[in-house]
Protein backbone atom coordinates (compact mmCIF):
# COMPACT_ATOMS: atom_id res chain seq x y z
CA UNK A 1 0.00 0.00 0.00
CA UNK A 2 1.01 3.77 -1.30
CA UNK A 3 1.59 6.19 1.74
CA UNK A 4 1.43 9.64 1.67
CA UNK A 5 2.25 12.20 4.82
CA UNK A 6 0.77 15.54 3.77
CA UNK A 7 0.97 19.16 5.21
CA UNK A 8 5.03 19.35 5.69
CA UNK A 9 6.90 22.90 6.14
CA UNK A 10 9.16 22.08 9.55
CA UNK A 11 12.66 22.01 7.65
CA UNK A 12 13.48 19.62 10.67
CA UNK A 13 10.60 17.71 10.58
CA UNK A 14 10.55 16.85 6.72
CA UNK A 15 13.97 15.76 7.39
CA UNK A 16 13.02 13.39 10.07
CA UNK A 17 9.46 12.19 8.23
CA UNK A 18 11.34 11.60 5.24
CA UNK A 19 13.74 9.07 6.87
CA UNK A 20 10.49 6.91 6.79
CA UNK A 21 10.64 7.37 2.93
CA UNK A 22 6.91 8.04 2.86
CA UNK A 23 5.48 7.47 -1.36
CA UNK A 24 4.56 10.67 -1.44
CA UNK A 25 4.80 13.92 0.74
CA UNK A 26 3.20 16.99 0.59
CA UNK A 27 3.29 20.64 0.70
CA UNK A 28 -0.12 23.26 0.99
CA UNK A 29 -0.06 26.00 -1.31
CA UNK A 30 -3.01 27.25 -0.17
CA UNK A 31 -2.66 30.60 1.79
CA UNK A 32 -6.53 30.27 3.76
CA UNK A 33 -4.73 26.71 5.19
CA UNK A 34 -2.58 26.52 8.69
CA UNK A 35 -0.12 24.62 6.51
CA UNK A 36 0.43 26.76 4.07
CA UNK A 37 4.00 26.90 2.96
CA UNK A 38 4.49 30.25 1.35
CA UNK A 39 4.98 31.27 -2.06
CA UNK A 40 8.70 31.15 -2.08
CA UNK A 41 9.36 27.96 -0.22
CA UNK A 42 11.30 25.90 -1.83
CA UNK A 43 11.00 21.68 -1.10
CA UNK A 44 14.11 20.23 0.07
CA UNK A 45 16.44 17.19 -1.45
CA UNK A 46 13.95 14.01 -0.28
CA UNK A 47 14.77 10.26 -0.80
CA UNK A 48 14.44 8.77 -4.36
CA UNK A 49 11.53 6.74 -3.32
CA UNK A 50 9.27 9.64 -2.24
CA UNK A 51 7.33 12.04 -4.60
CA UNK A 52 6.81 15.95 -3.66
CA UNK A 53 3.50 17.09 -4.37
CA UNK A 54 2.15 20.76 -4.48
CA UNK A 55 -1.18 21.11 -3.22
CA UNK A 56 -3.71 23.99 -4.48
CA UNK A 57 -7.04 24.88 -4.39
CA UNK A 58 -8.23 27.34 -7.39
CA UNK A 59 -4.67 28.02 -8.57
CA UNK A 60 -4.59 29.80 -11.88
CA UNK A 61 -2.87 27.02 -13.92
CA UNK A 62 0.27 28.80 -14.93
CA UNK A 63 1.15 29.83 -11.63
CA UNK A 64 1.38 25.87 -10.28
CA UNK A 65 3.37 24.89 -13.70
CA UNK A 66 6.08 27.97 -12.85
CA UNK A 67 6.16 27.04 -8.64
CA UNK A 68 6.82 22.89 -9.82
CA UNK A 69 9.82 24.25 -11.21
CA UNK A 70 10.97 26.81 -8.85
CA UNK A 71 10.01 24.92 -5.79
CA UNK A 72 10.56 21.02 -6.94
CA UNK A 73 7.64 19.04 -7.35
CA UNK A 74 6.55 16.63 -9.91
CA UNK A 75 2.76 15.85 -8.52
CA UNK A 76 -0.37 18.03 -8.19
CA UNK A 77 -3.21 17.88 -5.78
CA UNK A 78 -6.19 20.06 -6.25
CA UNK A 79 -8.62 20.83 -4.20
CA UNK A 80 -10.78 23.43 -6.03
CA UNK A 81 -13.47 23.26 -9.03
CA UNK A 82 -10.36 22.37 -11.44
CA UNK A 83 -11.74 20.83 -14.49
CA UNK A 84 -10.55 18.85 -17.05
CA UNK A 85 -8.93 21.82 -18.63
CA UNK A 86 -6.95 22.48 -15.95
CA UNK A 87 -5.61 18.73 -15.75
CA UNK A 88 -5.06 18.39 -19.47
CA UNK A 89 -2.71 21.46 -19.30
CA UNK A 90 -0.72 20.71 -16.11
CA UNK A 91 -0.79 17.09 -17.64
CA UNK A 92 0.63 18.45 -20.41
CA UNK A 93 3.67 19.71 -18.49
CA UNK A 94 4.42 16.10 -17.28
CA UNK A 95 2.86 16.72 -13.54
CA UNK A 96 0.79 13.80 -12.36
CA UNK A 97 -2.26 15.17 -11.08
CA UNK A 98 -4.45 14.31 -8.22
CA UNK A 99 -7.96 15.51 -8.62
CA UNK A 100 -9.32 15.68 -4.92
CA UNK A 101 -13.49 15.39 -4.41
CA UNK A 102 -15.28 16.17 -1.40
CA UNK A 103 -17.08 13.35 -0.39
CA UNK A 104 -20.70 12.98 1.91
CA UNK A 105 -22.82 11.08 0.42
CA UNK A 106 -23.03 8.33 -2.77
CA UNK A 107 -23.73 11.21 -5.41
CA UNK A 108 -20.75 12.75 -5.13
CA UNK A 109 -18.38 9.58 -6.14
CA UNK A 110 -21.53 8.10 -8.62
CA UNK A 111 -21.17 9.81 -12.05
CA UNK A 112 -16.79 11.25 -11.55
CA UNK A 113 -16.30 11.89 -15.17
CA UNK A 114 -12.44 13.66 -14.89
CA UNK A 115 -9.61 11.82 -15.65
CA UNK A 116 -6.66 12.89 -13.61
CA UNK A 117 -4.35 10.13 -12.67
CA UNK A 118 -5.59 9.72 -9.37
CA UNK A 119 -8.68 11.04 -7.40
CA UNK A 120 -8.22 11.49 -3.78
CA UNK A 121 -11.52 11.30 -1.84
CA UNK A 122 -11.81 13.42 1.31
CA UNK A 123 -14.40 14.61 3.81
CA UNK A 124 -16.75 16.95 2.70
CA UNK A 125 -17.49 19.42 5.51
CA UNK A 126 -19.26 22.87 4.62
CA UNK A 127 -17.19 25.63 3.02
CA UNK A 128 -13.85 23.75 4.03
CA UNK A 129 -11.59 22.28 1.83
CA UNK A 130 -8.98 19.82 3.39
CA UNK A 131 -7.40 19.13 6.57
CA UNK A 132 -10.83 18.29 7.90
CA UNK A 133 -9.23 15.89 9.92
CA UNK A 134 -12.67 13.93 9.80
CA UNK A 135 -13.31 10.42 8.11
CA UNK A 136 -16.12 9.89 5.71
CA UNK A 137 -18.52 7.34 5.64
CA UNK A 138 -15.99 5.10 3.73
CA UNK A 139 -18.52 2.43 2.75
CA UNK A 140 -19.55 4.60 -0.34
CA UNK A 141 -16.33 3.79 -1.53
CA UNK A 142 -17.58 0.01 -1.66
CA UNK A 143 -19.18 -0.10 -4.96
CA UNK A 144 -16.19 2.06 -6.71
CA UNK A 145 -15.56 0.70 -10.06
CA UNK A 146 -13.81 3.20 -12.17
CA UNK A 147 -10.33 2.23 -13.60
CA UNK A 148 -8.81 5.59 -11.40
CA UNK A 149 -6.83 4.72 -8.79
CA UNK A 150 -7.64 6.64 -5.73
CA UNK A 151 -6.05 8.41 -3.06
CA UNK A 152 -8.18 8.09 0.35
CA UNK A 153 -8.14 10.68 2.86
CA UNK A 154 -9.96 12.70 5.41
CA UNK A 155 -8.91 12.53 9.43
CA UNK A 156 -7.18 8.87 8.69
CA UNK A 157 -3.73 7.65 11.51
CA UNK A 158 -2.16 4.67 12.03
CA UNK A 159 -5.21 3.21 13.35
CA UNK A 160 -7.40 3.62 10.09
CA UNK A 161 -5.20 1.31 7.88
CA UNK A 162 -6.44 -2.46 8.87
CA UNK A 163 -10.15 -0.99 7.75
CA UNK A 164 -9.03 1.21 4.64
CA UNK A 165 -6.97 -1.26 2.91
CA UNK A 166 -10.24 -3.53 2.16
CA UNK A 167 -11.39 -0.67 -0.04
CA UNK A 168 -12.20 -1.52 -3.55
CA UNK A 169 -9.58 0.82 -6.29
CA UNK A 170 -7.95 2.10 -3.31
CA UNK A 171 -3.90 3.37 -4.28
CA UNK A 172 -2.82 5.27 -1.55
CA UNK A 173 -3.63 6.52 2.26
CA UNK A 174 -2.79 9.86 2.53
CA UNK A 175 -2.30 11.07 6.57
CA UNK A 176 -2.41 14.76 7.54
CA UNK A 177 -4.16 16.55 10.70
CA UNK A 178 -4.61 13.42 12.68
CA UNK A 179 -0.68 13.03 12.61
CA UNK A 180 -0.11 16.14 14.09
CA UNK A 181 1.27 17.98 17.33
CA UNK A 182 0.55 21.08 15.88
CA UNK A 183 -0.06 22.64 12.36
CA UNK A 184 2.35 21.30 10.04
CA UNK A 185 4.07 19.09 12.20
CA UNK A 186 3.78 15.49 12.65
CA UNK A 187 4.56 13.12 15.83
CA UNK A 188 7.40 10.60 14.53
CA UNK A 189 6.05 8.07 16.87
CA UNK A 190 2.55 8.00 14.73
CA UNK A 191 4.63 7.74 11.59
CA UNK A 192 6.48 5.08 12.96
CA UNK A 193 3.44 3.71 13.73
CA UNK A 194 1.83 3.82 10.02
CA UNK A 195 5.20 2.37 8.49
CA UNK A 196 4.71 -0.66 10.76
CA UNK A 197 1.03 -1.26 10.22
CA UNK A 198 0.77 -0.07 6.52
O1 LIG B 1 -4.54 20.41 5.29
C1 LIG B 1 -4.93 21.49 4.84
O2 LIG B 1 -4.90 22.52 5.52
C2 LIG B 1 -5.44 21.56 3.43
C3 LIG B 1 -5.82 22.79 2.94
C4 LIG B 1 -6.27 22.92 1.64
C5 LIG B 1 -6.34 21.82 0.82
C6 LIG B 1 -5.95 20.56 1.29
C7 LIG B 1 -5.52 20.40 2.59
N1 LIG B 1 -5.15 19.18 3.10
C8 LIG B 1 -5.49 17.93 2.51
O3 LIG B 1 -6.72 17.48 3.05
C9 LIG B 1 -6.74 16.07 3.06
C10 LIG B 1 -7.31 15.57 4.38
O4 LIG B 1 -6.58 16.04 5.46
P1 LIG B 1 -6.93 15.57 6.99
O5 LIG B 1 -6.30 14.21 7.17
O6 LIG B 1 -8.40 15.51 7.12
O7 LIG B 1 -6.29 16.59 7.84
C11 LIG B 1 -5.33 15.60 2.77
O8 LIG B 1 -5.29 15.13 1.45
C12 LIG B 1 -4.50 16.83 2.83
O9 LIG B 1 -3.55 16.77 1.81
Amino acid sequence: MKWKVCGMRDLNNIEAVAAYEPDYMGFIWASKSPRYVGQDFVIPALPAKTKAVGVFVNEPTENIIELSTKAGFQVVQLHGDEGQDEIDALRAEDLTVIKAVSVATEEDVEGLDLEPDYYLFDTKKGSQVGGTGERFDWSILKAYELDIPYFLAGGLDEASIEEAKKLPGLYALDFNSKLESSPALKDLTKVKLITQNI
